[in-house]
């Protein structure tokens, strides 16, 4: 982009009265010495043209099907846009009509499209949130959104740890040197400015849909969590999975023989939302029984997670979930890593999952009693995660380690009416309500709960009723 342009198109908006000081209320409540009002450039097209040049130039990806404005001011950039790309465009209502097609988002799409999200200001973020999850629950991919002015109150921060990639065209702190360089405003009024944005550098966004802080996922729905979990395409997956089939159950198959292994997924399939293995207690493993597990999953509608508790340097990691006997990446939609080693792990896994639809669960808490991962270790993997977001998908877990919407967190330890093994599992199983409501689990882990049952399938169907009730529940909790 060039800076004088920019700098031509900031004297412009300034001359047409965008940018106005005094005293505002912001949505929020936020009360500012400074407001962007870029409302009236539908009322001069030639800026309105520059504006939309500009934020097409800064959008983060250039792999875009469609193009939406968010409601008012992003609408007519949006057209701008689309004529001069000839690229399709959406329009999201900001409410539902209550009469004829009662659409919230006008326009043509198909399933899987990617569509780039356009908005002229963001304060929270909350706007561009509340439209990326409306087009992710229509089944779009968004991942992108454009905006012209960042007020830099966190709500980039915010949309990044939702998993969006946003990009500004301008801050409050470069327009604020822009108008000072050209003597637009005094330096007096540019400090004032510039001390209320260091003052006022964070927000939180409150989502419309749930009316409740969409940066804890704790009350949210698993379908409202997609957008946050964009980034990551096995966890996005899992998400939506969940929400259609109606389970979060994961069945541990800790069973020795592919027989066992192909008949236990045959029979807990219809309720599991994944197939947990240790693919190294099978006693018969062939590429065979991978081909079987495959065909299986499909049929049921699971993913197929390897526990495989990936724990070395990353090279050493590349070749064992690469290649060896297992040739894990090549068919498990997730596997587990220890942050022990650092990101290197999960660097290695990365490259050797190449451009497979893959990714990482970290084992951030164990269930087994004196297990050693501390608070300090936990908060280390969530930092690590937060750093690789494209490859971590969530954790294993034992406590609510995160209240980020974007990573799901799996809790083993779970059975009904049952006391610990003489192994070291924890004293006391959990029960599945109390994974979900207590310890947060987003999906229970059940192994010997479900294949040591009389009737496995009808085992899993419990856990499945067990945990979902509980999730119904904590989603509707205040
Ligand atoms: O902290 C952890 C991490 C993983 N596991 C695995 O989950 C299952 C639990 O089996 P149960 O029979 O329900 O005890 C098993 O595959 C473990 O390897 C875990 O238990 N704890």
């Amino acid at each position: 982009m060039s800076e004088d342009r920019l700098e031509q198109c900031v004297l412009d908006l300034h001359r047409i009265g965008v940018v106005k000081f005094g005293s505002f209320t912001l949505k929020s409540g936020m009360q500012s010495p400074v407001y962007f009002d870029l409302r009236t450039i539908v009322s001069h097209p030639k800026i309105l043209e520059t504006v939309a040049e500009l934020l097409w130039a800064a959008r983060p990806d250039t792999r875009h099907d469609l193009v939406c404005g968010v409601a008012y001011t992003g609408l007519p950039i949006a057209t701008v846009m689309s004529l001069k790309q000839n690229l399709p465009m959406l329009i999201r209502r900001k409410e539902t009509k209550s009469y004829g097609t009662k659409k919230l988002v006008e326009g043509e799409y198909r399933e899987g499209q990617r569509c780039l999200v356009v908005e002229d200001v963001i304060v929270s973020g909350g706007s561009v949130y509340e439209t990326v999850e409306t087009l992710v629950q229509l089944g779009l991919e968004v991942k992108d959104a454009v905006v012209f002015l960042d007020r830099q109150h966190g709500g980039a921060a915010n949309l990044t740890a939702l998993g969006i990639n946003v990009v500004s065209v301008l801050d409050m702190t470069k327009l604020m040197s822009i108008l000072v360089k050209h003597d637009r405003i005094t330096p007096e009024t540019d400090a004032l400015v510039r001390e209320f944005v260091a003052t006022h550098n964070t927000t939180t966004i409150a989502t419309k849909t749930s009316d409740k802080p969409a940066s804890d996922q704790k009350h949210l729905t698993f379908e409202s969590r997609l957008a946050a979990a964009a980034a990551q395409p096995v966890a996005h997956a899992l998400l939506a999975l969940m929400a259609s089939k109606k389970t979060n159950l994961c069945v541990a198959a800790d069973v020795t023989t592919s027989r066992e292994l192909l008949s236990l997924a045959d029979q807990v399939g219809p309720h599991i939302c994944l197939l947990k293995t240790h693919v190294d207690i099978l006693e018969d493993f062939t590429p065979d029984t991978v081909d079987k597990l495959k065909t299986l999953a499909e049929k049921h509608n699971f993913l197929l997670f390897e526990d495989r508790k990936f724990g070395d340097i990353g090279s050493t990691v590349a070749r064992q979930y690469g290649g060896g006997l297992y040739a894990t990446a090549e068919w498990a939609h997730l596997v587990t890593a220890h942050g022990l080693p650092g990101d290197g792990v999960i660097k290695g896994l990365m490259s050797a999952a190449g451009g497979r639809l893959r990714g990482c669960i970290l084992v951030a808490q164990m269930s087994s009693e004196g297990a050693l991962t501390s608070q300090g270790y936990a908060e280390g993997c969530i930092r690590m995660a937060a750093s690789h977001r494209s490859f971590v998908a969530g954790f294993v877990s034992q406590s609510r380690v995160t209240s980020d919407p974007g990573f799901i967190l799996m809790t083993p330890g779970v059975q009904i009416n049952k006391t610990g093994d003489d192994l070291g599992q924890q004293a006391s199983y959990v029960s599945p309500r109390a994974a979900v409501l207590e310890r947060g689990a987003d999906v229970i882990i059940v192994g010997r709960g479900v294949t040591k049952a009389e009737d496995p399938a009808a085992a899993a169907q419990t856990y499945k009723e067990e945990a979902y009730a509980a999730y119904t529940e904590r989603i509707t909790q205040t």
